[in-house]
């Protein structure tokens, strides 16, 4: 397998630092740079956590000044979202192909990212979720959408998370409401008497944002209808759980040149 060279912003972040262990111990990956808005002109190794990697990674506080120093195949994104968005684009610019797995895009970026790879005809993969067991939790919580139209999204993370709700929160709302009977769900006279009890709403359906320390990343998706519930809950218990599928990603967006959203279209 050709190597394949990589790019990662955020490196010292929870998902960067868990990313560049993964590049690191993959035959076929080789970490050529990092895009960190601090220590610009460094070598990675020379930072905290990262004195075993023992060649050269540089070190740029700016993805522009990167992509003309370096000639990478693939950049890993898990920053925050605009700095994402900008990074993504710039990266599409140099011909370089995202793998974002940084949430809280609007449609609105979706859409203009979608656009740039059609012109340049280049792969690149925004990934809300990472993990398999999530997007299998999503793809369930699909199929049993056609048969409950009534459901509420809870998604519970770390109390250091940015955006609410989740990435992967909204990409299930997204994929049940591509399949359910449209509802508008609760007691048609339903008074909140504290605002946002009832959460955020999407399509009709209500999405729960849990945060608090000691949890990492989990969701679950309740079914109701008469006389019975149905529970479907995913897990993270700690991030390595997202590296197979930014390995996936990687791998398969050099073959691709197209806009893709979401692990689960890209899984066989
Ligand atoms: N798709 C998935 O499976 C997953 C996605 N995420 C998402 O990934 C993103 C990162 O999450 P965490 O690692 O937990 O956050 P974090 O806060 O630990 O890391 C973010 C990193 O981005 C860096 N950063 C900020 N501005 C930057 C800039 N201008 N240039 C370069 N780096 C910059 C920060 O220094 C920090 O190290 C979030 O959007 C989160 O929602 C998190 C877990 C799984
Ligand atoms: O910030 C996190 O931690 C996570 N973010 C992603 C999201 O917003 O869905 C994926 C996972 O839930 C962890």
């Amino acid at each position: 397998m050709e190597t394949i060279k990589i790019i990662i912003a955020g490196p010292r972040g929870r998902m960067g630092s868990e990313a560049v262990k993964l590049v690191e111990n993959t035959e076929h990956f080789e970490l050529i740079a990092a895009v960190d808005y601090k220590h610009d002109g460094m070598m990675l190794s020379d930072l905290p956590g990262f004195q075993s990697i023992i060649h050269s990674v540089p070190v740029f506080s700016d993805i522009e000044k990167c992509l003309q120093h370096v000639k990478a195949d693939v950049l890993i994104d898990l920053t925050t979202p605009e700095v994402g968005m900008y990074h993504a684009k710039t990266a599409l610019e140099y011909n370089v192909r995202p793998v974002v797995g940084t949430t809280g895009f609007t449609k609105k970026d979706l859409e203009e990212l979608e656009r740039i790879c059609n012109e340049k005809e280049l792969g690149c993969i925004i990934a809300p979720n990472f993990a398999i067991g999530a997007i299998l939790m999503m793809k369930f919580s699909q199929m049993a959408a056609k048969y409950f139209n009534d459901v509420e999204i809870i998604e519970l993370h770390h109390d250091q998370k940015l955006d609410a709700p989740s990435g992967t929160a909204v990409k299930t709302a997204e994929m049940i409401s591509a399949v359910r009977e449209r509802k508008k769900q609760g007691h048609p006279n339903e008074k909140e008497t504290i605002d946002g009890a009832r959460g955020a709403l999407y399509d009709g359906m209500h999405i729960h944002s849990v945060r608090l320390p000691g949890l990492i990343a989990h969701q679950q998706v309740l079914f109701g209808a008469d006389g019975q519930t149905l529970t479907i809950r995913h897990d993270s218990y700690h991030r390595g759980s997202f590296m197979s599928g930014i390995k996936i990603a990687v791998e398969t967006v050099v073959k691709n040149n197209s806009f893709v959203y979401g692990l689960e279209n890209i899984l066989d």
